[in-house]
């Protein structure tokens, strides 16, 4: 059985100053066209954590040189893409869905597995569009085999990006590549996480590559050389969520330095969030700072554009005073776990009014007491269970090793915010 976590109950108001790891998003779009790109890039600051990591090696199997440069940076040299090769997407949603595409233009057998929940998210489409401009490869889920020809044709494809944008982002990625580059149509419900493609275009652009993205659900890409990159990443604005939620729940204040004036990142919308809940919330140039209020309030909030965030509105929902109701998040259940159902269940398991609905869920106020929450290999579960122990004593949080996806150490960065020098001891919290 895996180990417990007892979440910390916060000893007052935390008062903390917390930097962030860069992010994933960024991160493994940029080692993508990296790859891909006309000469070596620098990555400084990027994430290293499994899901890089993973695509870092990825990357290498198929031939790429990424290596370690000064102060945690990457440098990474792009070499003939060839196999065979294996590749362990592991649960990585950017690594099933964008490393594909560069291997359809290595040469050879190529194949793809990952952990056994990777297996069952949804992928046919991606490796339907490949068949569709000219890609030999099996299967319609994971584990499949690509037969790498040296090149793709390209041209027009028509998907259905319902379930994840990381659809269309994984086939713009190396459209460049492609000896007639892309065009990609959306047919079907809406797209979800559109900031993440508009971030897959801008990084793009950033690199040269040619990019028409004018019509809705059409977006083309020119084939062409893609620029080498030197690049510095942002802190993950998703996963600096949690840290800023502890102010939020506790009545105290975090900053998160280094919060982009400007920026793709979805996460960007916990500034929205947290104000409509009740937080004060200011972005300056030491970063971005969140005050908690006496009470949150609940929200009705459509989180289609980053579902992402669902685990940490949730968390802060079910410590508001009002009743909250998410919406816009259908695709979630294709997530790391069923991020609806595990919602449900756990936060009912300590005692909270929660249900899922067609599109979301809708939580309730009710006071919550200790117990076991599961995390489903999920590490926004896990981090939404360290938000809820800090004001619920006996919260004990099962595998928040699986943090790791996304943040390096995600358990020494909880305790060093606790412990912060500003942490004001007996004063403001609740629970
Ligand atoms: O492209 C990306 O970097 C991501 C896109 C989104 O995926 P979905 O569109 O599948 O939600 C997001 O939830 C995921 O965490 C990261
Ligand atoms: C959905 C997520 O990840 P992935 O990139 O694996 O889809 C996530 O990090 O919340």
């Amino acid at each position: 059985m895996t180990q417990l976590w007892p979440a910390p109950t916060a000893p007052g108001a935390v008062r903390a100053t917390v930097p962030v790891p860069g992010s994933k998003s960024i991160t493994n779009r940029a080692l993508v066209l990296a790859a891909l790109a006309d000469g070596p890039s620098t990555l400084s600051a990027p994430l290293r954590s499994r899901d890089t990591e993973l695509m870092a090696a990825a990357l290498r199997s198929l031939g790429t040189t990424v290596s370690d440069g000064p102060d945690g940076s990457w440098l990474v040299e792009p070499g003939a893409l060839r196999g065979p090769a294996e590749v362990d997407c592991g649960l990585a949603g950017t690594v099933m869905r964008f490393v594909p595409p560069v291997a359809a233009l290595a040469e050879g057998s190529i194949t793809f597995d990952g952990d056994p929940r990777a297996r069952e998210r949804p992928l046919g489409t991606v490796l339907d569009a490949l068949r569709a401009l000219g890609v030999e490869v099996g299967g319609d889920a994971l584990p499949f085999e690509l037969r790498g020809a040296g090149g793709v044709p390209g041209g027009e494809v028509t998907i259905d990006a319902s379930a994840s944008s990381q659809f269309v982002s994984g086939l713009l990625l190396s459209a460049a590549r492609f000896d007639r580059g892309v065009v990609v149509r959306h047919r079907g419900g809406p797209v979800p996480s559109l900031p993440h493609i508009d971030m897959t275009v801008a990084m793009l652009r950033d690199a040269g590559v040619e990019v028409d993205a004018e019509q809705p659900e059409r977006w083309q890409v020119s084939p062409g050389p893609i620029r080498a990159l030197d690049l510095a990443v942002e802190p993950d604005l998703s996963n600096a969520t949690p840290f800023l939620a502890a102010a939020a729940v506790t009545g105290g204040t975090v900053t998160v330095p280094g919060w982009p004036a400007r920026t793709t990142q979805a996460g960007d919308a916990i500034r929205d969030i947290l104000a409509r809940m009740g937080a004060e919330v200011r972005r300056t140039d030491a970063g971005l700072t969140v005050t908690g209020p006496a009470a949150l309030t609940g929200i009705d909030i459509d989180l289609h554009e980053v579902g992402e965030l669902t685990p940490t509105v949730a968390a802060l929902a079910a410590l508001a005073e009002g009743g909250s109701r998410l919406r816009g998040v259908a695709h979630l259940r294709g997530h790391e776990t069923d991020r609806l159902a595990a919602l449900e269940r756990e936060l009912t398991g300590l005692g909270g009014a929660v249900r899922q609905t067609e599109d979301g869920l809708v939580v309730e106020p009710r006071e919550l007491t200790g117990g076991t929450w599961h995390s489903y290999a999920d590490h926004r579960m896990a981090t939404a269970g360290a938000i809820l122990g800090l004001r619920v004593p006996g919260v004990r949080v099962e595998d928040i090793a699986t943090t790791a996806k996304t943040i390096p150490d995600f358990p020494g960065m909880w305790a060093a915010m606790l412990a912060a020098e500003d942490a004001a001891v007996g004063s403001g919290a609740r629970g």
